[in-house]
């Protein structure tokens, strides 16, 4: 049983005729995205923005009408996935790369909902690596700098290259081991010159839908 695909399907079922749809990046994201299309070849009306190029690619290989950002003022529902996530919804994100266009997504839209398997549900954040999106310009000075922090910053490579965000940025993968206060961090992170945002997304995320090993999903509300 593919437990992504469980949990995914499960938050489509949210969506109602004449919303505006934010859309997910990873491979959960993936198979709301199949599911979404699904529902728009049987008729239901959407209209949706992706949060990554490879998102937008999927959505119109399945027939999902995208609209660009500036005929559009907000969203009415985002169905995105996590890396980790604890049960008062904070989150991290941005494994896949995607976090700036995600937060920003998921800012602009009235609701959030995650989707994940039962094994990104934990206690406390800080197991997964959290991604913090830099630009280029002293990517070196700022990478020390969060070294400083504790951060044991790791410059994140794709195909012994590294990785650029769909917005031209560098991600610096980060392990702060245990966040105790992921709001201070946040801010931590976001005083530093040279970084973008980062992968905690908090107070954003209105619920969550985790697909278990049994086959059963549950709903987490905070
Ligand atoms: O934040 C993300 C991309 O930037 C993804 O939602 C996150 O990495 C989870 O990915 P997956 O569903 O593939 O496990």
């Amino acid at each position: 049983m593919n437990l992504k695909q469980l949990a995914a399907e499960k938050a489509v079922e949210y969506v109602k005729d004449g919303m505006r749809i934010g859309l997910g990046t990873g491979s959960t994201a993936y198979w709301a995205i199949k599911k979404l299309g699904e529902r728009v070849k049987e008729g239901l009306s959407v209209q949706a923005v992706a949060t990554s190029k490879a998102s937008e690619k999927l959505a119109l290989e399945q027939g999902i009408p995208l609209i660009p950002f500036d005929r559009i003022d907000g969203l009415d529902l985002t169905i995105d996935g996590a890396d980790e996530l604890d049960r008062g919804l904070h989150l991290i994100k941005g494994g896949g790369g995607a976090l700036l266009r995600e937060k920003i997504v998921a800012y602009h839209s009235k609701e959030l909902i995650i989707i994940a398997d039962e094994s990104k549900l934990v206690d406390k954040l800080g197991s997964f690596p959290l991604p913090v999106e830099i630009v280029p310009f002293a990517n070196e000075w700022t990478m020390a700098s969060l070294q400083e922090m504790g951060a044991k910053p790791m410059l994140r490579t794709e195909d012994e290259h590294i990785y650029v965000t769909d917005n031209g940025n560098y991600i610096a993968d980060c392990r702060f081991g245990v966040i105790e206060n992921p709001k201070e961090l946040h801010q931590t992170l976001l005083a530093l010159p040279g970084v973008v945002d980062n992968g905690l997304f908090l107070g954003l995320a209105a619920r969550a839908v985790i697909g278990h090993s049994d086959g059963t999903v549950t709903v987490i509300e905070p």
